[in-house]
């Protein structure tokens, strides 16, 4: 019986839960980049945390102005300035510069382009809005007020903006370790010539560590396991000590090398999955001691897809972010036919674009097997078909959904 995508996540998010560490740990503002807040973010001060002017131009009391449509200078206010002692007479303006302190009486601030300067005074031809041009204490952030909540990924934006409070430090949850290795003697590594005719390059360990890099995590590279039982336990069992997460890959499926099956049995409790997607279907998920251990199938596009779709929420949900609500999904016309049998949910690689005549279109990036990662080059989406879904003629609804920042 296969376990539907639903299914599968559901189970994985359901063990985040119960296996969420909350290690913390104090990082400065600038090494926070991508880490996960684990306590709210409360504004220590208010930002603004005085008036302040928006624009170069006049401070006035608009009962002056009802009085007169020209005032004479009193003064000028500069951003920085001390205006506790500030000497404004009645029936008087002030020149204010932006970012200067806005005295409490001034109701305005009007922009010195629709002023005129004359001999006498300030002129003032224009209507005057009350309160314009009046950047107000608290107006963006209040103090004792939240900021941000607690598991937010913090971005480049929000630091941006944690750093106008003058928050110098941040709690935040400790990076998830994450050991991964490969398995199989047809392994080479990336800059090593191939060591025979059969021998191919371990792709998927170069992909994992790039797509932990760009999770945040903390990875532990154990490296290639020759085809041995022995080893591949030793290594398991290693793995599972030092890393809140093993991930490795291949393995899965039924060969008769697989060792990889053999060992997590007699190590942990895994549930060797058959799920109705593609591609991905076999995929192993459970615990060896403390570590959660997710074994992908050894495709190389069957990794990314899987890792993408199922070890991503996992991943998030275990480093304590609250949701990685960056999936953008809708449905749009294929301009190519797509391949598809009954039975499982594809998640074919597209790519979005417009059309000649403006419109949006999704074309796929061609052959779609498994061990074809050129389907991935110049994708920017999934186009993703539904289980009991056959052949797509050109012009159906398909739906897509948008690759994260996790693909970018
Ligand atoms: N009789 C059956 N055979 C297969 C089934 C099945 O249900 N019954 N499922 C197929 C599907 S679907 C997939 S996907 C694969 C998954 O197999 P494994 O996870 O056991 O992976 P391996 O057999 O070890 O390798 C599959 C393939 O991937 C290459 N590979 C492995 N590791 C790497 C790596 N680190 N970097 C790059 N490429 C790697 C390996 O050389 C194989 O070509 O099983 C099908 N078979
Ligand atoms: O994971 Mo497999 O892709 O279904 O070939």
């Amino acid at each position: 019986m296969l376990l539907t995508f639903e299914q599968a996540k559901k189970a994985l998010l359901e063990a985040a839960s119960l296996n969420h560490k909350p290690l913390t740990e104090k990082v400065t503002l600038l090494a926070a980049l991508d880490r996960v807040t684990a306590e709210p973010v409360i504004s220590p001060i208010n930002v603004p945390s005085f008036n302040n002017s928006a624009m170069d131009g006049y401070a006035v009391r608009l009962s002056d102005i009802n009085q007169s449509k020209l005032l004479p200078l009193a003064t000028t206010i500069f951003a920085g300035d001390d205006i506790s002692n500030l000497n404004w007479p009645i029936g008087t303006c002030l020149r204010i510069m932006t970012g200067a302190p806005v005295p409490d009486e001034a109701e305005a601030v009007v922009m010195q382009e629709q002023t005129e300067s004359t001999a006498t005074g300030i002129k003032f031809p224009y209507e005057i809005k009350s309160g314009s041009n009046i950047r107000y204490i608290g107006e963006d952030s209040k103090q004792g007020s939240v900021v941000v909540d607690k598991g937010t990924r913090l971005t480049i934006a929000t630091l941006s903006n944690l750093a106008t409070l003058g928050i110098a430090e941040l709690t935040v949850f400790s990076k998830l370790k994450v050991a991964i290795f490969s398995t199989g003697d047809e392994l080479s590594d990336i800059g090593n010539p191939l060591t025979n005719n059969s021998a191919i390059y371990d792709s998927n360990r170069f992909t994992l560590k790039l797509l932990l890099t760009q999770l945040n995590c903390q990875i532990i590279d154990l490296g290639i396991i020759a085809d041995d039982p022995n080893l591949i336990k030793q290594s398991l069992d290693t793995a599972s000590k030092l890393a809140d997460l093993v991930i490795t890959s291949g393995g899965v499926s039924v060969g008769d090398a697989d060792y990889t099956k053999t060992a997590l049995a007699e190590l942990g409790e895994i549930n060797f999955w058959k799920i109705a997607i593609k591609p991905g279907k076999p995929f192993a998920f459970g615990k060896i001691g403390d570590a959660l251990f997710c074994g992908l199938p050894g495709n190389p596009v069957s990794t990314l897809v899987t890792f993408y779709q199922l070890v991503q929420p996992l991943i998030v949900a275990l480093s304590g972010q609250n949701s990685s609500n960056d999936t953008m999904s809708f449905k749009v016309k294929t301009a190519t036919s797509l391949k598809k049998s009954v039975g499982r949910l594809d998640f074919q690689r597209g790519r979005l674009q417009i059309n000649s005549d403006g419109e949006l279109e999704v074309v796929s990036t061609g052959q779609q097997g498994s061990h074809l990662t050129k389907s991935f080059n110049h994708a920017n989406c999934f186009i993703v078909l539904e289980q009991d879904r056959g052949n797509v003629a050109q012009g159906e609804l398909v739906t897509v959904e948008l690759f994260n920042s996790l693909l970018k």
